[in-house]
């Protein structure tokens, strides 16, 4: 059934048989783009896909965040021609921008970032777009290479305004702006800290870690946990283009990332005012810097094929018993996933205990995982030689061949039409922070996160040859640059007609760090989305508890004890006091931690009602989780060191040396004891294994005398037989 939901401009109707599918070119944590043909034009659009089913937000909501994208109106900004309900999904037709996302194009060319003075162009017109937003209301709160689109002439749009939200938000939609909203990397510290509010100052920081994403091909800390790189945005310094590699960019560009990334919102500049840098003074218009990064590419869907691919055969690599990394990344999972809350202070302590932070070292190592097709030697900016794009390119690009018409057939039929709520467009931009409204502040329901929704059934797919044998990223990374367009072309070819359940296999695929990809890694990265200010187990008593989800990288707190009633200065959102209190729960699916959100017992907490923005009793079984730990680390450090000290002892005999090192009050956390932790481990684990070792020859030598004594005795019982024989027949 179709709904009266959107809106038609520029001559769009709201009729899903005027649409035909074509291609899958992307998808995130809610919704899947697809290429596709306004037939009664010829003019190719994009259709995103938006899974109602896996939205719980009213309709309400959801509409007016579509028409906020219809009444957008910047030349950086995707703008939204018109939506409408089709079945379970809503449709948003919007210009279609044929070379995709900043990150799909750094994950297939160019591994390792970009030169200086393209991230200076994408920078300039992704700034320009967010000034415009910001002087309209708008926080945008999932700034990140995953959705700064771009087009086959180099025009760098800002997509996605699934979670964004408006400052001007009054009563209950404030509490979306009290909802930490967002992909873990790339999310400013007072967003992390529910309750404690936080502006449009939020973007300026997602701005500079895009900054570093862009320069680099990924985003500070994506090697990390999700969990983890929460911690280290809350702990370390700000991130900034600080180490060696970084010694080619210039000056000015350091400035600006590192005047981004304060962690005092209030020092960080307005858009306004960072547009003003020197920066991006002499930045170069897209059309001759970006459009010359695109030549020789294959089509983006079958870059977008090839990332899915690559990521199912990683998470398959991932999936082998590889004892250390599984125990490691296993441990994180314990440590960040299922003792996680939110109370900053257990976090920091948390942080100063598990911080090992080499960025040098892990981002070589996420360089290395992430890159497929491009030699890892080559050039930083370097491009990789996919040049042999498939034959049909041309015709599948830009206006459609009547052929191809044709080949693709009329409409579905298949959805059910509903009269379009048109907007005919008159509305002042201005109306767009007193009106509309972007994101949601409801709470969605828990859907299969994992499972992206499946083609519509028109959509068309290229039927390609299959080939056995399985994807090897690492073999493909071994070869020449020449070859890799070729291995582009083949990959894509072994592995073209997924069948159905393999497809959405694929699409459940960590993706390009996606759900599945949360207890390992934060690399969110990818085309991770931010977490939806939606989606957790809602109590009856909607003002109380806070709502906590992890959605495909994703993250949501709300504290939701603010009153909805109470108006709040424009600009920023003062700190809610959160009384709610819930246990943790694990939902069934992977990755996913919610808070129950029910009322505890009174007498489960001592602080319960205090105005604490996390309630004591969430924290209890954590707290006693960390001190269960903690006592059990110390026991192993005790009994360590005691052996060591026996061993000194030891060795101090055999060197005729026998004074033994004094031992240091093990419960006191100094910042050299992780790496003192660290070899004591080490040796832990030689003794333990020379104590096996031991352990084994002593059973054999008791063996050995087992025998030797059963022979024994066998031997002397026939000596004495054979005496006593001699004795008889004497
Ligand atoms: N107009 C478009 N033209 C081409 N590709 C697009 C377009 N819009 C989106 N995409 C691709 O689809 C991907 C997912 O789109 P989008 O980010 O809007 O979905 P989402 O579910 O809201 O994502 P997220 O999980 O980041 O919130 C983008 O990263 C981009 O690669």
């Amino acid at each position: 059934m179709m709904r009266k939901m959107g809106s038609v401009r520029k001559n769009f109707s709201a009729n899903p048989g005027d649409y035909k599918l074509l291609e899958e070119v992307g998808y995130g944590a809610s919704a899947t783009v697809f290429r596709a043909i306004y037939l009664p034009t010829n003019e190719v659009i994009a259709v995103k896909c938006l899974d109602l089913d896996r939205c719980n937000s009213n309709l309400d909501d959801i509409r007016k965040e579509a028409q906020t994208m219809i009444l957008i109106d910047h030349l950086n900004v995707i703008k939204a021609f018109c939506s409408f309900v089709v079945e379970q999904c809503l449709w948003v037709v919007m210009p279609f921008m044929a070379e995709g996302s900043c990150l799909h194009l750094m994950k297939i060319a160019y591994p390792d970032g970009f030169e200086e003075f393209v991230i200076a162009t994408i920078l300039k017109e992704t700034l320009k777009a967010l000034e415009y937003l910001h002087r309209h209301g708008h926080i945008h709160r999932d700034i990140k290479a995953g959705n700064i689109l771009l087009d086959s002439d180099g025009i760098v749009k800002l997509g996605d305004f699934g979670v964004s939200a408006c400052m001007f938000d009054k009563g209950d939609r404030q509490r979306s702006r009290n909802t930490f909203v967002g992909t873990p990397c790339w999310m400013a510290p007072e967003v992390l800290q529910p309750g404690s509010g936080y502006d449009f100052k939020a973007d300026i920081w997602s701005f500079g870690i895009t900054a570093l994403e862009l320069a680099h091909g990924h985003a500070p800390f994506s090697k990390y946990p999700p969990m983890k790189v929460l911690l280290m945005t809350i702990q370390n310094a700000p991130p900034g283009l600080d180490y060696d590699r970084d010694k080619k960019f210039s000056k000015s560009f350091k400035e600006m990332v590192a005047m981004c990334l304060v962690k005092d919102q209030t020092k960080r500049p307005t858009a306004e005012k960072l547009l003003k840098h020197s920066f991006f003074k002499h930045a170069k218009p897209p059309e001759l810097s970006v459009k010359n990064l695109l030549k020789d590419l294959p089509p983006l869907w079958d870059r977008v094929k090839a990332l899915q691919l690559k990521d199912a055969a990683q998470l398959a690599l991932k999936k082998m018993p590889s004892a250390e990394q599984e125990a490691i990344s296993q441990n994180e999972y314990k440590r960040g996933v299922s003792a996680w809350n939110f109370d900053v202070e257990d976090l920091k302590a948390q942080a100063s205990l598990v911080l090992d932070y080499d960025d040098e070292q892990g981002l070589k190592e996420e360089d290395e995982s992430m890159d497929l097709f491009s030699n890892h030697k080559h050039a930083s900016s370097s491009k990789s030689n996919l040049a042999n794009s498939p034959p049909n390119r041309s015709a599948l690009r830009g206006s459609v061949s009547s052929a191809e018409l044709s080949r693709y057939g009329s409409s579905n039929g298949k959805g059910v039409i509903v009269e379009p709520n048109c907007n005919n467009g008159s509305q002042e931009k201005s109306d767009l922070c007193e009106k509309e409204v972007l994101g949601s502040d409801s709470v969605l329901s828990t859907p299969d996160k994992g499972v992206l929704q499946g083609p519509p059934q028109n959509q068309t797919v290229t039927g390609r040859q299959t080939r056995s044998g399985p994807l090897m990223p690492n073999a493909v990374l071994s070869h020449s640059q020449s070859e890799r367009g070729r291995l582009y072309e083949r990959c894509v070819a072994e592995n073209q007609p997924v069948p159905e359940k393999g497809k959405s296999n694929v699409r459940r695929a960590p993706s390009f760090s996606g759900p599945l990809m949360l207890p390992n890694r934060a690399s969110a990265n990818s085309l991770s989305a931010p977490i939806w200010p939606s989606g957790g187990f809602r109590d009856e008593d909607k003002s109380k508890g806070n709502v906590v989800q992890i959605k495909k990288g994703r993250f949501s707190v709300t504290s939701e004890s603010l009153d909805p009633g109470k108006d709040f200065p424009s600009c920023t959102v003062p700190r809610g006091s959160s009384t709610g209190s819930s246990p943790l729960r694990k939902s069934a699916s992977v990755g996913e931690w919610l808070f129950d959100a029910r009322p505890m017992p009174n007498n489960l907490s001592p602080k319960e009602g205090s105005n604490n923005a996390v309630p004591t009793s969430l924290l209890m079984p954590h707290l006693q989780n960390i001190l269960q730990q903690t006592t059990i680390q110390q026991d192993l450090i005790t009994n360590l060191l005691s052996t060591l000290q026996l061993t000194d002892v030891v060795d101090g005999g055999h060197t005729g040396n026998t004074q033994v090192q004094p031992l240091e009050n093990n419960a006191a956390v100094d910042p050299a004891a992780s790496e003192r932790e660290r070899l004591l481990l080490l040796k832990v684990s030689e003794l333990q294994a020379r104590m096996i070792t031991l352990t084994d020859e002593l059973t054999s030598e008791k063996l050995k005398h087992l025998q030797l004594k059963q022979q024994l005795s066998y031997m002397s019982g026939r000596e004495e037989g054979s005496s006593r024989k001699g004795e008889r027949e004497s």
